[in-house]
Parts: C-alpha cells; sequence; structure tokens
C-alpha cells in the first residue's frame, strides 16, 4: 500500500519547503492539501483566524489536542514569543512520528514539547511533568466528541485562569455540538464563533473562541 497521508505531507515537505522556515511549510502543506490530496489540517482560510487570536492572545503557554502532522502545531509555534512553549496531544503515534519531522523541519522543535497518547489521561500529567500553572492559550481539535470532557478537565486541573481562550476547530463541520451547547450556556465562559470553511473546501465550518472567566 505504500506511503500512508501523512508520510505524503511530509515528503511534499521535505520536497517544496526551505528547511528553518516555518512559513514555506505552512504553504507546501496548504498547496500539496489543496491540489493534490485533502488532509485534516486547520487549513489556511481557518489558519488566518488562528493566527489573529494567537497574536491577540501572545500566550507563554499553550496547549493544543490534537496534533496530526503538526500543521497547525508550526503556525502556531511560530507565533510564539521567545522563551514560550506549546504543549501539543497526539493519540496516534504514527501521526506523532510524521509530526515530529515536520516540526524539526521547521526548526520549531525547542519551542515544541510533543505528548503521544490519550488527551484525557495526559491532561493531569501536565503541571508536574512540565511545570506550567496554567494555560494561556488552548486550540482543540482533536476528536470531537473529547471537547467537552478535556475542557471540563482541563478546568478540575487548575489548567485555566481568568482570561485563558480556547479555541476549538470545526464546531460546524463535522461539528461539535455538544461542546457549543457547553460554551454557550455557560457563566464562566465568554464565547464567538468565527465563521469560515472547512480546510480546502466550500463547505462550511468554523471556529468557536471562548474566554474563560475563572
Ligand atoms: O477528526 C478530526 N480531527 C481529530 C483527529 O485527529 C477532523 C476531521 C475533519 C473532517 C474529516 C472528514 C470530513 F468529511 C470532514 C471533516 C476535519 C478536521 O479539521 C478535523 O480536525
Ligand atoms: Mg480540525
Amino acid at each position: 500500500t505504500g506511503l500512508s497521508r501523512p508520510q505524503r505531507i511530509l515528503k511534499a515537505v521535505q520536497k517544496n519547503a526551505k528547511k528553518g522556515d516555518p512559513q514555506s511549510v505552512i504553504a507546501a502543506i496548504d498547496h500539496y492539501c489543496r491540489h493534490k490530496e485533502w488532509a485534516m489540517n486547520v487549513g489556511d482560510d481557518k489558519g488566518l483566524i488562528l493566527d489573529s487570536v494567537v497574536m491577540e492572545v501572545n500566550p507563554s503557554s499553550a496547549l493544543e489536542l490534537g496534533t496530526y502532522c503538526g500543521y497547525s502545531t508550526v503556525r502556531i509555534a511560530r507565533l510564539l514569543p521567545a522563551g514560550s512553549t506549546l504543549i501539543t496531544v497526539e493519540f496516534n503515534p504514527h501521526c506523532a512520528v510524521i509530526a515530529r519531522q515536520i516540526i524539526a523541519y521547521a526548526g520549531l522543535q525547542d519551542k515544541v514539547k510533543l505528548m503521544e497518547g490519550p488527551s484525557g489521561d495526559l491532561i493531569p500529567k501536565i503541571k508536574e511533568q512540565f511545570g506550567i500553572t496554567s494555560f494561556d492559550f488552548v486550540f482543540l481539535d482533536h476528536w470531537k466528541d473529547r471537547y467537552v470532557p478535556d475542557t471540563k478537565l482541563l478546568e478540575e486541573c487548575g489548567l485555566l485562569r481568568k482570561g485563558s481562550v480556547l479555541l476549538a476547530d470545526n464546531v460546524i463541520c463535522p461539528g461539535a455540538p455538544e461542546y457549543l451547547e457547553y460554551v454557550r450556556n455557560n457563566p464562566r465562559y465568554e464565547t464567538r464563533y468565527f465563521p469560515s470553511n472547512l480546510e480546502y473546501t466550500k463547505v462550511e465550518d468554523g471556529l468557536e473562541k471562548s474566554v474563560f472567566l475563572g
């Protein structure tokens, strides 16, 4: 069966991007996934919204749930101030292997810590393992039925503080209806929807930005 889709994405990066140049890594993945084969990266349209929220928050500590091939990991890490850390959690070991190589190709390995395993198991270990008190920014992009339980877990573990910003991908497609219900009807969140489209398509999708009020 040859190479997997993540392996083909890595090959496209190695062929078309410049080592140490995150923007060229992003462009290479977007070009490949728009013209050769679709893949579930946040993509260029929603990526611009992600960039603007990351720049607004300017996080010292950031968490990503759902690394996949590392496309959004690179998008976020390239914008982080020196000395900041992005922790990214990936369940699928094969994706983790590819993501580590794409993150390193972009030259961002010093800003990124990739944790392999189920988010529900790893979130409670973050404080002790990395000495992080709370996250300024969280990007939710993993299994859509894990958005609510993991948000509750972040609250319970004291990993959110007054003003922490959560940004959730795919709230329309594939959809995260329980998550929208949770943050929109919860007095502890100030939430707003950013309309866009499913990566590399005309299908409607969007990002939900939610500020934890403490
Ligand atoms: O499952 C997803 N992520 C967690 C796995 O790591 C995911 C899926 C899709 C998607 C897939 C199939 C389709 F037909 C439409 C959308 C899109 C995304 O952006 C995603 O993040
Ligand atoms: Mg997504």
